[in-house]
C-alpha cells in the first residue's frame, strides 16, 4: 500500500478527497487507497494502484465505466472493471511475466492535482522505474498519466524511455464500459477494417458492419480511425483515441469461471481497448518518448 502524503498535493485543491475503495464501494477485499473527484461537470474514481480508474459519470448522467459486482480490491492484484492500464506490453508475455504488464498491479504516485478555470479538474498520476519493475523490464522510465474529469474524460498517457537503448513498448486503455446486455449493443467505427481474432487458432479476418456480440468475443482491430461508437439503444458512448489498435473483448459464458466477474456480471460491459498492440506494437528509442490519448463521452 502507498506511503505517499497526499494532503500535500490535495492541499488547495477543491472536490478531490482521498479514500479507500472500502469506504466508497462495498466491495470485496481488504481495500484500496481511492482518489475521488467531484466538480459540476462530472465525477471519477481513481484507485492509486495502477492509477485505475473505475467510476466517471458526467454530470446528470451513467457511469460510463463498468465495475464488476464481484471486483476485488486487493494489493497487486488488478481491478477487475474501469480501465486498467495494460503496460509496457498488452497481453500475454514470451517468459510467463504478468500478463498485461506490471502497471495496472503497481502502486503509482500522485504528482499533482488542480481545479481549471473552466470546471474540470486536472490529476497527474506518474510510475517511474524501480529495482521491482526493472526485474520485470529492465528499463528506465517514467510514465506520466493525467487524467482531466469534466462533462468528458480526457485521458493523455506519456512514456518515456529514459534508458539508452531502444525499447519495444505496447500499451491499451483497457476499458469496460457499462451496457445495458451485451448481446443488443453495436459498436461503430470498426468496418472494413482487418482484424485477428484470437479465440482458438489465430484468424485474419475483414470485419462486416458494425460489431456484435452473441457470445466470447476477443479480437484485435489494426490501423482503427480516431473514433469508434458503442450503440446501446438510446444511449451512445464515444471513444477517440490516436492510438491504433482496439481490442473488442467479452469473454461471455466463459465469465462464469473468473472469479471476479461470475454469476451473469458479463453481460453489462463490453470492451473496447485502444491501444497500439500485435502489428500495431511500439519501439520507443533510446530517450524518446511517446504519448497516448483517449477521450470517452456519452
Ligand atoms: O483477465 P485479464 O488479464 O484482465 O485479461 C482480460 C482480457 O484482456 C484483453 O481483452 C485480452 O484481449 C483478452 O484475451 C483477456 O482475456
Amino acid at each position: 500500500m502507498t506511503q505517499q502524503d497526499f494532503s500535500t498535493v490535495l492541499a488547495n485543491v477543491n472536490g478531490v478527497r482521498l479514500t479507500t475503495s472500502s469506504a466508497h464501494f462495498n466491495l470485496a477485499g481488504d481495500g484500496l487507497p481511492l482518489l475521488v473527484v467531484e466538480n459540476a461537470l462530472g465525477s471519477a474514481a481513481i484507485v492509486i494502484q495502477g492509477a485505475h480508474l473505475v467510476s466517471f459519470i458526467p454530470t446528470g448522467g451513467q457511469d460510463l465505466l463498468w465495475l464488476s459486482p464481484n471486483a476485488i480490491f486487493e494489493p497487486t492484484k488488478a481491478v477487475r472493471g474501469g480501465i486498467p492500464l495494460c503496460m509496457p506490453w498488452f497481453g500475454g508475455h514470451p517468459d510467463g511475466l504478468p500478463s498485461h504488464g506490471f502497471a495496472r498491479s503497481t502502486d503509482w504516485t500522485l504528482q499533482s492535482a488542480r481545479n481549471l478555470a473552466d470546471g474540470r479538474t486536472e490529476i497527474v498520476m506518474s510510475l517511474q522505474d524501480t529495482e521491482q519493475t526493472r526485474s520485470l523490464w529492465p528499463h528506465a522510465f517514467k510514465f506520466e498519466f493525467t487524467i482531466l474529469v469534466g462533462t468528458v474524460l480526457e485521458l493523455s498517457m506519456n512514456t518515456q524511455n529514459l534508458s539508452d537503448t531502444s525499447v519495444p513498448y505496447t500499451y491499451a486503455f483497457h476499458t469496460y464500459f457499462a451496457v445495458s446486455d451485451y448481446t443488443q449493443v453495436a459498436v461503430s467505427g470498426l468496418a472494413d477494417l482487418n482484424y485477428i481474432d484470437t479465440i482458438g487458432v489465430e484468424r485474419r479476418l475483414v470485419q462486416e458492419g458494425d460489431v456484435v456480440f452473441t457470445g466470447s468475443t476477443d479480437r484485435v482491430y489494426l490501423d482503427v480511425p480516431e473514433v469508434q461508437t458503442i450503440i446501446d439503444g438510446t444511449r451512445t458512448i464515444r471513444i477517440s483515441s490516436c492510438a491504433q489498435s482496439a481490442v473488442v473483448w467479452n469473454p461471455g459464458e466463459h465469465a462464469k469461471n473468473i472469479a471476479d466477474i461470475g454469476g451473469d456480471a458479463y453481460q453489462h460491459f463490453v470492451c473496447v481497448e485502444r491501444g497500439d498492440v500485435f502489428d500495431n506494437a511500439l519501439t520507443l528509442a533510446a530517450g524518446a518518448s511517446h504519448t497516448a490519448t483517449m477521450t470517452l463521452s456519452a
